[in-house]
């Protein structure tokens, strides 16, 4: 390079040399990629003129049947090949719109400085040996995340690099175009974060891979911990280094990790659809995702109406201040607590000796096992086999009854009259039967009498096959009964209870136990803690085994029973959790106190908690406001970065109808500024119904305003008008308080969902009240 060119002028050339090499592949990319359909669309179109069709004998068939596998299998192929080089024109028209994000000149001690440069994917030359671009995740790159100018070193898989980092420069390439470059002395410089936090945000979430920050690669990288646990800010990257580190972790492990063997636990669907682009978009596959209700409706939901966390915390915002409400309220804050749980294992350490409930199996009015028979069993294998052993010990032997008893029905008349209304085609089948084993040779009377024995089990055996199946399915442990007899008998309770105390309000729990469960009905508060003490009953049988990693989004709205409950589903699985205290915005967890069901899953040497504060969704004097939502001591460590933008305004309304016609004015204005996502967030439901069908009366036809609800599936552009706890997670270019009121959010339990409806803004924040305004918003 000549000396009189500047740097920028020596980088611009450097990118025409990558874009080059990137369109070169991509010509060849795009060349095989029409074969490969042209191939694909030929063989489909000739499928059956290739395959030789000859059906004469069955030497024939099987040379018809060989050439349509060959046919189907060069498909297959081809489809495979196709794929591929699709996969691969896409990368490259990423790479060319923006082929690398950073250059890193490291000179490794004794050596020549070698320039780096690092990029969403890699781009080797046709040489197989020219690295133009270095994937993010290489282990090279990690020196661009976490180290300044100076010495430096990073980790390969056996061993260390040392060397020194001489230069450090950052690009925003868009386009194919060189938009900025920046050398940098911090780890990554804050210009370019300035420029991607001031762009808006959009209905589903990015990759930060350009700007990721030296704690979040800690936390995407970390190899060394079974369970990591990391407690950060609002808007302080959780779920982005979270999505980053599955990327990680499925280029690291390529050889042996799949995407289907990570799972990621989402608090909602809207959160599901919002962050589904992340991975796609960086060339990966996405991991499996779902909510721990879809857990519970599986285990529960075919026997049981189960109700949700939206529905109860509906529930309980509707009966708040009555006593019923009251009472609902501190029984759904005692489940979650730590105190509950320590309770239940007690309980089922008792269970290990005697106490289990199992319910009898009954035919018509006869019992073929009685539950007392069912314990005597279950308790009579040792109890050191664990209850996984006794419950399949119990399995079989019941199985084995139940075969014996249909061996002595058959003379009973119930049988012989059912075996009488069969119709001819079980009659042939059982005559088929006995022919087959030999029957019809000898003398005749007794092969009827054989058929008949046939017919007959035959009949027995379907009419039982419901209680088999239920036996095979271990239906007769009987968990609701076992799970309601520790809030029947106080004396159990006391003796479980970590403390020797019952809970304020146990009589209630009672009575609500018993009342719902008698309709067959499970509160959300029970729906875990059943679902614990029914597995735990069974031994945890169902583990999925081959999950390696399982990541727990939104982790603080988990109680210890849905914490353990995963432990143990997962048992394989490194777990990576993340949270944040000040936004546990359930009641389930708001007893346990911030990560305590998390941090003991492992042993502490296995584990890392890590804490990540700097807060860059939204702009400084928004993350300041919301800080003084919380009480002090909480917005401790909460830092800003330093991103200007408007304050937030809090607007006074003397009713409904001026509150949906200021805000509606302010979405005008809003859409008019440029801002595409509008998030109006109401405290429930119910709520923000009639705010979205207010705002749609009052607003033209062209802008486009939707209900989220806890069934939506996607976050919409435009205005989304949508309830609190369904905000958990994602962004708004502007947030628009509905009714902040000290009736809406007066108590203590409210101060942490201000906060987070609050912290979803990323530069306009409007919080509008009727009446006296929250008490938790900051004063003026
Ligand atoms: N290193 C980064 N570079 C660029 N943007 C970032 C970075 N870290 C976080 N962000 C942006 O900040 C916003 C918040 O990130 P994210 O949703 O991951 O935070 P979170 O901690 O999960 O938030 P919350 O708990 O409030 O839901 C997103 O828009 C994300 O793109």
């Amino acid at each position: 390079m000549s000396s009189n060119q500047t740097p920028r002028d020596e980088e611009e050339k450097r990118l025409l040399t990558v874009l080059e090499q990137v369109s070169r592949r991509m010509r060849k990319e795009m060349a095989l990629l029409g074969d490969r359909r042209g191939d694909v669309v030929g063989i489909r179109q000739e499928f059956w003129d290739d395959v030789r069709m000859n059906f004469s004998d069955s030497t024939e068939v099987g040379e018809t049947w060989s050439s349509i596998v060959q046919q189907a299998e060069l498909l297959a192929e081809r489809e495979r090949s196709h794929r591929v080089a699709s996969e691969a024109v896409e990368r490259l028209t990423k790479q060319f719109d923006s082929p690398y994000f950073a250059r890193i000149d490291f000179a490794e001690t004794g050596m020549e400085s070698e320039i780096i440069y690092i990029g969403r994917a890699s781009l080797v030359g046709e040489d197989g040996e020219t690295f133009y671009v270095y994937d993010w995740r290489a282990p090279v790159s990690s020196l661009f995340y976490d180290q300044e100018p100076g010495p430096a070193a990073y980790r390969v898989p056996d061993g260390k690099m040392e060397g020194e980092l001489q230069l450090k420069r950052q690009f925003v390439i868009r386009g194919g175009q060189l938009k900025l470059m920046f050398d940098t002395s911090e780890t990554v410089g804050d210009e370019i974060l300035q420029a991607v936090l001031s762009e808006g945000s959009d209905t589903s979430m990015k990759s930060i891979v350009a700007t990721i920050q030296k704690e979040q690669n800690w936390i995407i990288r970390d190899e060394k911990h079974k369970l990591l646990v990391v407690q950060g800010a609002a808007g302080s990257g959780k779920t982005s280094a979270a999505l980053q580190r599955i990327a990680y972790l499925l280029y690291r492990y390529r050889e042996t990790l799949g995407p289907d063997q990570i799972i990621l636990f989402s608090p909602n669907p809207v959160f599901k659809g919002y962050i589904s682009n992340v991975l796609p978009d960086l060339g990966e596959a996405n991991m499996r995702q779902m909510t721990f209700r879809e857990l519970i409706e599986a285990r529960l939901g075919r026997r049981f109406e189960v109700e949700d966390l939206f529905s109860q915390t509906e529930a309980l915002a509707a009966a708040d201040g009555t006593a019923e409400g009251e009472a609902r309220e501190s029984s759904v804050r005692y489940k979650g607590s730590e105190h509950f749980f320590i309770t239940v294992e007690n309980y089922l350490k008792r269970l290990e000796l005697d106490g289990a409930r199992f319910r009898p199996l009954r035919f018509r009015s006869m019992t073929i096992v009685s539950a007392e028979e069912m314990s005597q069993q279950f308790y009579g294998i040792r109890a050191a086999d664990g209850f996984g052993n006794r419950a399949a010990g119990l399995r079989r032997w019941l199985l084995e009854r139940l075969r014996t008893w249909i061996d002595s029905q058959m003379n009973e008349p119930w049988l012989e009259e059912a075996a009488e209304l069969v119709d001819s085609e079980d009659i042939q089948r059982a005559y088929v039967d006995v022919r087959r084993s030999g029957g019809f040779h000898e003398e005749v009377f007794d092969d009827e009498e054989q058929m008949s024995i046939r017919l007959r089990r035959r009949v027995a055996e379907e009419t039982l096959a419901p209680l088999i199946k239920a036996v095979r399915s271990y239906r007769f442990l009987d968990a609701v009964a076992t799970y309601r007899e520790l809030f029947e008998s106080r004396t159990l309770f006391t003796a479980c209870s970590p403390d020797g105390k019952l809970p304020t309000g146990w009589e209630w729990m009672l009575q609500r136990v018993e009342e719902t469960m008698g309709r067959k009905v499970i509160d959300h508060e029970d729906a875990t803690p059943l679902m614990y003490v029914s597995e735990a009953l069974e031994g945890f049988r169902r583990v999925e085994g081959d999950i390696q990693h399982v990541f727990v989004d939104e982790a603080q709205d988990y109680s210890p029973f849905q914490a353990a409950y995963l432990r143990r589903r997962y048992p394989r699985a490194r777990m990576t959790v993340l949270g944040d205290f000040n936004q546990a915005i359930y009641i389930q967890s708001q007893a346990n106190g911030g990560f305590g069901g998390w941090t003991r899953l492992m042993a502490p040497e296995a584990t890392s908690v890590l804490r990540l504060t700097t807060s860059y969704r939204s702009t400084e004097p928004i993350v300041e406001y919301t800080k003084g939502i919380l009480a002090a001591e909480d917005a401790v460590g909460i830092i800003p970065f330093h991103r200007k933008g408007e304050a937030p305004r809090v607007i006074a309304c003397k009713d409904n109808g001026q509150l949906s016609e200021q805000i509606a004015a302010s979405i005008n204005e809003l859409l008019a500024q440029g801002y595409g996502t509008i998030g109006v967030i109401s405290k429930t439901a119910y709520e923000s119904g009639n705010a979205s069908a207010l705002l749609k009366e009052l607003l033209p036809d062209d802008v486009p305003v939707t209900l989220v609800t806890g069934g939506s599936a996607e976050l919409p552009k435009g205005v989304s008008v949508l309830p609190s706890y369904l905000a958990k997670g994602i962004e708004f270019d502007a947030v628009l308080v509905w009714d902040a009121s000290e009736v809406r959010y007066g108590k203590e339990k409210d101060r942490k969902l201000l906060y987070t409806v609050c912290t979803r803004a990323l530069h306009i924040l409007y919080i509008f009240h009727t009446g006296t305004v929250s008490p938790w918003l900051p004063k003026p």
